[in-house]
């Protein structure tokens, strides 16, 4: 499957409501009037009436009267985020979505108390990437929200990952817990960790996937570095799942897949009550709207 068939398939699901935490932006939504194009949803919009009815009229003056297009004024981001989520929480909405906010801001007010979307799990970021010359998506995890995710973190993160990669259609995915090398060196907790998720694969403390490593980002991609280090693992060369050791690593790999490598992503945040689209505000038109669809595949109704 590639991203474009993604957006195909998310059309054969009913549709959903999806909640956008500060909708005043031009790719946001251009992303938006693309999903209600395609049939993926109804949309309640969040943020500034007056800038979102200016842009909405600026794309077509049919939009601002959209049955599928409902605008909800608030004064600041912050409550913008708080109403989005009070949305999903009442069931008003099936999906979250992050327009122009902070990412923490977005995420503070999901892991609020009182009427946040927190379910007893982690909640992290998994971004599915197209890459070309790749014959795979590539998922990469946590590039958005875990900070400096400790080993307990890591087995529930993986355990997101492997949800998005299998309703996606990757039954068995194969997980790259990634370090700078391939073998253990106890002064690297990235390459510790990952040899202890390894085992706790084997042992089946983490299921529905394979798990080997730590394997550096060349061993994960490709079978040739991976022979040429001599390497024998299931995993090498064909990781569906990458698991990055920090925040910084994930969200460099990220960028640096955009940017340097032209691929193209979908992002997601797993593990609370709903789906929540969560890209970079730099992010184009084109991968909100991924992000739309994998959201949609990703969400149950
Ligand atoms: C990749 C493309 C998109 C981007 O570029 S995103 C840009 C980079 N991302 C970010 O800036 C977000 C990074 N993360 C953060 O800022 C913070 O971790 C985040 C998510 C806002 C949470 O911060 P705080 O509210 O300060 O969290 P805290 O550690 O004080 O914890 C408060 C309560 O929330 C809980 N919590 C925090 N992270 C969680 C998680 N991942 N899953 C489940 N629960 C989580 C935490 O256990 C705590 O709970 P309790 O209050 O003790 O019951």
């Amino acid at each position: 499957m590639n991203l474009n068939e993604l957006v195909q398939s998310a059309k054969d699901y009913s549709q959903r409501t999806i909640a956008v935490a500060v909708a005043e932006d031009e790719e946001v939504l251009s992303a938006v009037l693309e999903a209600v194009e395609h049939g993926l949803g109804k949309f309640l919009l969040f943020g500034d009436r007056e800038k979102i009815n200016q842009l909405l009229r600026e794309k077509g003056p049919t939009f601002v009267k959209h049955d599928d297009i409902k605008v909800i004024h608030s004064n600041s981001k912050e409550k913008s985020a708080e109403l989005a989520v009070k949305a999903v929480h009442s069931q008003d909405a099936d999906i979250l979505m992050k327009g122009n906010l902070h990412s923490s801001t977005l995420l503070k007010a999901v892991l609020n108390k009182d009427y946040g979307l927190r379910t007893g799990k982690v909640l992290s970021h998994i971004a599915v990437f197209e890459v070309q010359g790749y014959d795979r998506l590539i998922f990469v995890t946590d590039a958005g929200m875990n900070i400096s995710p400790t080993l307990e973190q890591k087995v529930e993160i993986v355990a997101n990952a492997v949800s998005i990669a299998r309703a996606l259609g990757v039954h068995m995915p194969k997980v790259a817990p990634l370090a700078a090398l391939e073998t253990i060196n106890p002064s690297m907790s990235a390459t510790v960790d990952g040899a202890i998720l390894t085992q706790m694969n084997k042992r089946g403390q983490i299921k529905d996937c394979i798990v080997d490593g730590p394997l550096a980002l060349d061993n994960a991609v490709s079978l040739s570095a991976a022979k040429q280090k001599g390497i024998e693992s299931e995993v090498a060369g064909e990781a569906d799942i990458l698991l990055v050791p920090s925040i910084e690593v994930g969200n460099s790999l990220y960028k640096s897949l955009i940017y340097f490598a032209g691929a193209k992503v979908g992002a997601v945040v797993a593990g609370a009550k709903v789906p929540i689209v969560l890209t970079s505000r730099s992010d184009s038109a084109e991968s909100k709207l991924y992000s739309l669809a994998l959201a949609v595949c990703c969400s149950k109704k």
